[in-house]
């Protein structure tokens, strides 16, 4: 056999992704409320890994952002087509067979379980901030549609991730760099597990 030829078929699928930080790629769904940080930790998880990153925000219908803008939670029936498109989203990364992050509330079990859908399973970063943080944060964040004033109903719809879901639940740091880094060595332990 010729110097550096493989032993292996020529139409064998090749890896899509190198194992950034020895993290074997997957996908990932990072939860919590309003505040909580998922989109600052996904943008880092992304910038960390190379995985595509989504905001499930972005995904949102403009009648529901005009309802959440107006101070008005949605209720389950208006999440169900958000959500059908945010597993889509998910669909699509693991039809590639990639790694991926999606920033999405999925407050309730059943919200996760639609993720979940289709044997998709991903591994869920549950981030936990307290509610006076939560606030400051959400009256100081610029140019989002979320008003603090709807943070007490993502609070009482919240239900908690199980132990028996596939994840962890982290606490927000005070500095976005090291929930970053929580979260990069949740994903290296869940690796090893
Ligand atoms: N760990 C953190 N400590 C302090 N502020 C944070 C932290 N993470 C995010 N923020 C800020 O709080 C606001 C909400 O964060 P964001 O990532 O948009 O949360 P979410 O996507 O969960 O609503 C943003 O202005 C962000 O810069
Ligand atoms: O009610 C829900 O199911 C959501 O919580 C959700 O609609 C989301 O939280 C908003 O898109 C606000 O965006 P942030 O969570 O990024 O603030």
């Amino acid at each position: 056999m010729p110097q550096n030829a493989s032993t292996l078929p020529p139409d064998h699928p090749l890896p899509t992704q190198p194992a950034a930080q020895g993290i074997t790629p997957r996908l990932v769904v990072v939860m919590g409320v309003a505040g909580a940080g998922k989109s600052t930790v996904a943008e880092g998880l992304h910038n960390e890994l190379g995985w595509p990153w989504q905001d499930a925000d972005a995904l949102h219908s403009p009648e529901s952002r005009a309802l959440m803008a107006a101070g008005t939670p949605l209720d389950d029936t208006q999440r169900v087509d958000w959500l059908t498109r945010c597993h889509a989203w998910l669909a699509e990364q693991a039809r590639h067979g990639h790694g991926a992050i999606l920033a999405c509330s999925a407050l309730r079990l059943a919200h996760r379980d639609r993720l979940r859908a289709d044997h998709l399973n991903p591994f869920f970063l549950a981030l936990n901030a307290d509610p006076a943080s939560l606030t400051q944060r959400l009256e100081k964040r610029p140019g989002h549609f979320m008003p603090a004033s709807l943070l007490p109903s993502q609070l009482a719809t919240l239900e908690p991730l199980t132990p028996e879901e596939s994840g962890v639940t982290l606490q927000s740091l005070a500095q976005p760099a090291e929930t970053i880094a929580l979260a990069l060595n949740a994903l290296k332990r869940a690796d090893q597990t």
